[in-house]
């Protein structure tokens, strides 16, 4: 998608509002009448915005949400500007579903795999994959969307973040963080699409227990009985609990579960577009109404430190039963990224 956001344009609706204080709202180019997302953050946290930015404008891929520029608001937040994704995201399409069927979550995994694959051979770490941070395009398809807990895989320096019910063992212990944790937190994903909920929803809203569960027991998150064979093999190959022994995101690309939806027969993303219209000018966005016409499992010590430094005071424990609560977790910054952009391979 190649598009400038011009000097004037007119926000048009909310789309989201995230754990991390921003804001995303749909907006139109005065001049283009083309639609694209703005996230905005205060002047407090436009640095980690701006790190967004610099890690998202490395990428290019019909599975990432594009990156089309950044700039400072005249009150003093941060804009970051983005592809307009016109489904929403992942976890509002399974929360209105109350879970989706296999075909679905198959071609929905595919894409959020390719994505992934695209991601880690591009060097990086997406860091927060679940429903909430895929969104779904004007074709039906899911794109990754929020690179605030990315990384390069090879920076230096502990940083750890995520959504509790997505992390990987070794990142609920507090170790790594690298592509394989990814890959953990496809499979919750996958579960999450599935079941209409994020995993470990049974430990009623201990997100502290969840957690050392998580680290420091054999667990794994409960895979619905009635999914497919090839569904559960699959689910197998993320939820490996050692990092080096899962399969990464291109090894699942050739898995019989997401194969078929990869050589593209997607029946659910066909399905999808004719579901809502997708606007492509100020024109058509009255379809979606405008809110504003202005712009801009040891119980060792050391077991529990990590968790309680990851799980953030008891009184920010995510609610449990809802992805809406959970915490993000991120910690010490890394550089900026490269300013070249990594050729997508589809
Ligand atoms: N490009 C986009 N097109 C359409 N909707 C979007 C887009 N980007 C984000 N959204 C919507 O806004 C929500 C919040 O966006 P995002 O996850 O980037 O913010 P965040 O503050 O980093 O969230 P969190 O920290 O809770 O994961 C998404 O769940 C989605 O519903």
């Amino acid at each position: 998608m190649a598009m400038a956001v011009g000097k004037q344009w007119t926000r048009l609706r909310t789309l989201g509002r995230g754990g991390s204080g921003a804001e995303v709202f749909l907006a139109a180019d005065d001049v283009s009448g083309q639609l694209f997302a703005v996230k905005s953050a205060t002047a407090a946290c436009a640095s980690a915005l701006k790190r967004e930015e610099g890690l998202m404008s490395c990428l290019r891929s019909p599975r990432v949400v594009s990156c089309i520029g950044g700039r400072d608001a005249r009150d003093g937040s941060y804009q970051l500007f983005l592809e307009f994704a016109p489904g929403g995201s992942l976890a509002d399409r399974v929360a209105s579903n109350g879970g989706l069927d296999e075909c679905a979550v198959r071609g929905y995994a595919a894409d959020v795999a390719a994505g992934l694959a695209y991601v880690h051979g591009a060097g990086m770490v997406h860091g927060d994959v679940k429903g909430r941070n895929v969104v779904i395009g004007a074709d039906g398809r899911a794109k990754l969307a929020d690179f605030g807990c990315s990384k390069k895989a090879a920076a230096d320096g502990p940083i750890i973040g995520g959504t509790p019910a997505f992390m990987a063992p070794e990142v609920a212990r507090g170790e790594e963080q690298g592509p394989a944790a990814d890959v953990w937190a496809l499979g919750c994903t996958v579960v999450e699409m599935a079941t209409g909920r994020a995993p470990w929803t049974g430990m009623d809203g201990n997100a502290l227990a969840a957690l050392h569960r998580i680290g420091y027991t054999e667990a794994v998150p409960e895979v619905p009985e009635w999914m497919s064979a090839e569904a559960k093999d699959f689910l197998r190959g993320c939820l490996i609990r050692q990092a080096s022994g899962r399969c990464t995101a291109e090894q699942l690309l050739k898995h019989p579960f997401l194969a078929a939806a990869v050589d593209g027969a997607k029946p659910q993303a066909v399905e999808s577009k004719s579901k809502w219209v997708s606007p492509k000018s100020t024109l058509d966005a009255a379809f979606w109404g405008s809110e504003s016409d202005t712009e801009e499992a040891e119980h060792d010590s050391t077991a529990e430190r990590r968790i309680g430094a990851l799980a953030c005071p008891a009184s920010a424990l995510p609610d449990w039963d809802s992805d809406e609560g959970w915490i993000d977790v991120l910690s010490a910054p890394t550089e900026a990224a490269d300013a070249d952009a990594v050729p997508a391979k589809e």
